[in-house]
């Protein structure tokens, strides 16, 4: 069904973008979003039936039953804007999911939980899906949504009503449909739709998304109101959005930074003592996930007008920031700055040249094929 990349780290999934400027080119690249959505829920309810579906605008025959993680990828152009749904439709049986759970939650952006209509089991089991969801820390801001897949076989076994229940008591929206049925196409493609409007909407995700509890919040009123995760943890939202400047500045072309560098950083120093202490994220959680990304001040460099790292550069290998610490971002802009300063009197062509992505943690997958990762 799909070609088996046993070398794969999923964990390089949110890379993936930056790694496709091997292929693309470089203002696309940048151009595009990339976002991560999970399919979950028990074995053989239609969770790559619906996937492929939404992907292939086709109705699977004889699927197998998923092993650890299949990958599809769909980019749609919403209101001008590239966005890259990257969705994970994982394994349902609990042998073929084994130690790839960590990865499946990691730095996800929206979840969608799918049960058998025609199999009451199916959706008795989503509140264990759910409560997985919550111990790997997706953020109850991302969202979150019920979809009751295998419509056309009747609603016997999980009434509307019952299902709505559920979906209100969590606060999530409820879809019900069916991957087989053609008549039902559109309404395949209008659930992913509306996750893909919600998720354009967020800010640029990378870091914040990373730190797993301060996700722009994509809630309905309600569930803002319940949560209230982000007033919670807005200092430390802001300082992530520093971060997130920063970043989104030095991955843009050259010609494109405004190099504001010190203006984030005062902000972050105003904002990072109240942040971190109550964010409830360790240092090492969050220099955990920004060691996933894969993302590091010193890769950034790569970017520089004048620093050409030869592949095995030790620089490369250098410490990763820990959230909140500002000193690193301090020196990295203190080395920005003596680049800069270099880069004035350097030739305009070693702008252009700079190997973008040649030193990050690179995986092989084809942003245009579909990986399946065994173990
Ligand atoms: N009638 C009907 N059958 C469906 C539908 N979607 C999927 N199926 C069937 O349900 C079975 C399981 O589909 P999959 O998409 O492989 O299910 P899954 O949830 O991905 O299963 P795992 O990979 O084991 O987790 C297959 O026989 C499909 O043909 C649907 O909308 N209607």
């Amino acid at each position: 069904m799909a070609a088996e990349n046993k070398n794969a780290d999923p964990g390089a999934a949110a890379v993936w973008d930056r790694d496709s400027l091997a292929n693309d080119s470089f203002q696309d690249s940048f151009q595009t979003r990339v976002f991560k959505i999970i399919v979950i829920g028990d074995s053989n309810v239609g969770k790559t039936c619906l996937t492929y579906r939404f992907c292939e605008a086709k109705f699977l025959k004889n699927p197998e039953a998923t092993i650890g993680v299949d990958f599809r990828e769909k980019t749609l152009e919403l209101d001008g804007e590239n966005i890259k749904l990257q969705i994970w439709d994982t394994a349902g049986q609990e042998r073929f999911r084994k130690s790839m759970v960590e990865h499946y939650y990691r730095s996800v952006h929206a979840v969608i939980f799918v049960y058998d209509v025609s199999n009451l089991a199916s959706f008795e089991s989503l509140p264990e899906w759910i409560e997985e969801c919550r111990r790997h820390s997706v953020p109850l801001s991302v969202p979150h949504i019920l979809v009751g897949n295998k419509c056309d076989l009747g609603r016997g076994e999980v009434p509307t009503s019952l299902a709505q229940r559920l979906a209100d008591s969590y606060h999530f929206p409820l879809f019900e449909t069916s991957a087989k049925d053609p008549s039902e196409k559109e309404h395949v493609d209008a659930i992913f739709l509306t996750l893909a409007h919600k998720l354009k909407n967020h800010k640029p995700l990378r870091l914040k998304q990373l730190s797993g509890s301060v996700a722009t919040p994509l809630t309905c009123e309600k569930e803002e109101k319940k949560y209230s995760l982000l007033e919670d943890d807005d200092d430390l939202n802001a300082v992530l959005c520093e971060f997130d400047a920063v970043i989104e500045d030095f991955t843009s072309p050259f010609e494109k930074r405004h190099f504001r560098y010190d203006e984030h950083l005062k902000t972050m120093k105003r904002r990072s003592s109240a942040s971190v202490s109550d964010s409830g994220i360790s240092d090492s959680d969050s220099a955990e996930s920004l060691n996933r990304n894969s993302f590091s001040f010193s890769d950034e460099r790569l970017n520089s007008p004048v620093f050409m790292p030869s592949p095995t550069s030790p620089s490369v290998m250098s410490p990763k920031p820990k959230l909140g610490d500002t000193k690193e971002l301090e020196d990295f802009i203190a080395d920005l700055d003596k680049t800069l300063a270099t880069a004035i009197s350097a030739p305009i062509e070693q702008n252009n040249s700079s190997a973008v992505g040649s030193g990050l943690t690179h995986t092989d997958h084809s942003s245009r094929g579909r990986d399946r990762i065994l173990e």
